[in-house]
């Protein structure tokens, strides 16, 4: 696949003289490994949870908004479990890539919002990006393709063990995403799981920072907090200007 050209290169986290605004941290992991649920907590304590979400300075985006559109035939598929989601090419790489490169460049961006019952990007609920400090993109393969990858500032691969996402990602299809029992062990085990092994676990080599036990690990979110905080703080030799009072850095949580 062609991509357009865009300034890549990664910072190294020990070079602080650049760092990018926005912060673009990638987070990978298996499927209900605590992905999102560790976004959110760093999210929380970047002091942006009880932010109006169009005034957020940190924002998080789903793979999922990036499935390509089903044919009729593979939808008839996706409503019985046999469709493979967890395959690098059910995703629209070229969007994906597009979309994080405006999100870098500072433009205004929509990021649609994903219905795992229906199968498709919905019109509701969108993101809008425009002025974000940190963006974080989670999803089981954010770090498979090379060309996404190397936007990312920091990358995360939350290591949650294989029983425990399985027993949560039965109760969460079951109570939010309107599937049974039968469909998503069906799923697991002849796609999920067998993906997971050959395209998700792999990537686990380019993380910068692995978190055992997802969200249980406050310890490794502290970490991580800091570290954003650290890079993000206002008065870093050469960083960007802006205003002391736009910073995430210093916000009462
Ligand atoms: N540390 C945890 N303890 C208990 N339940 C959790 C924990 N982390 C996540 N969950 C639950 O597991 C499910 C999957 O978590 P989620 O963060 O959505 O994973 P992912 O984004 O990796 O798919 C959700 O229902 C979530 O509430
Ligand atoms: N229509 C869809 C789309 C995706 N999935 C599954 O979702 C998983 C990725 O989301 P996580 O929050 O679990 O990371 C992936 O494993 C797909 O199998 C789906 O079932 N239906």
């Amino acid at each position: 696949m062609a991509y357009p050209s865009v300034c890549s290169g990664r910072d190294s986290l020990t070079g602080l003289d650049k760092i990018p605004r926005p912060f673009l941290i990638g987070v990978a992991g298996g499927t209900a490994s605590g992905k999102s649920t560790v976004c959110g907590k760093i999210m929380e304590q970047l002091g942006q949870q009880s932010v109006l979400e169009h005034n957020r300075r940190v924002v998080i985006i789903s793979q999922d908004s990036f499935y390509r559109d089903l044919s009729h035939e593979e939808h008839k598929k996706a409503n019985k479990g046999g469709y493979n989601f967890d395959h690098p090419g059910a995703f629209d790489v070229e969007l994906m890539y597009n979309t994080l490169v405006d999100v870098k460049a500072g433009k205004r961006v929509e990021i649609p919002k994903y219905d795992y019952v229906a199968h498709k990007r919905t019109s509701e609920g969108a993101t809008v990006i425009h002025s974000a400090d940190v963006v974080l993109f989670e999803g089981i393969l954010v770090f498979y393709f090379p060309e996404i990858r190397d936007l990312f500032n920091l990358r995360l691969f939350v290591d949650t063990d294989p029983d425990t996402r399985l027993s949560r990602r039965v109760l969460r299809d079951i109570e939010e995403r309107g599937r049974e029992l039968d469909q998503i062990l069906n799923q697991y085990m002849t796609l999920v799981k067998p993906a997971f092994e050959e395209f998700c676990l792999p990537t686990k080599k380019y993380a910068d920072v692995i978190i055992p036990r997802g969200a249980d690990n406050v310890v490794a979110i502290d970490l991580i907090v800091q570290h954003i905080q650290e890079l993000m703080r206002p008065n870093r030799t050469n960083r960007r200007q802006r205003n002391n009072s736009d910073s995430i850095v210093g916000r009462p949580h």
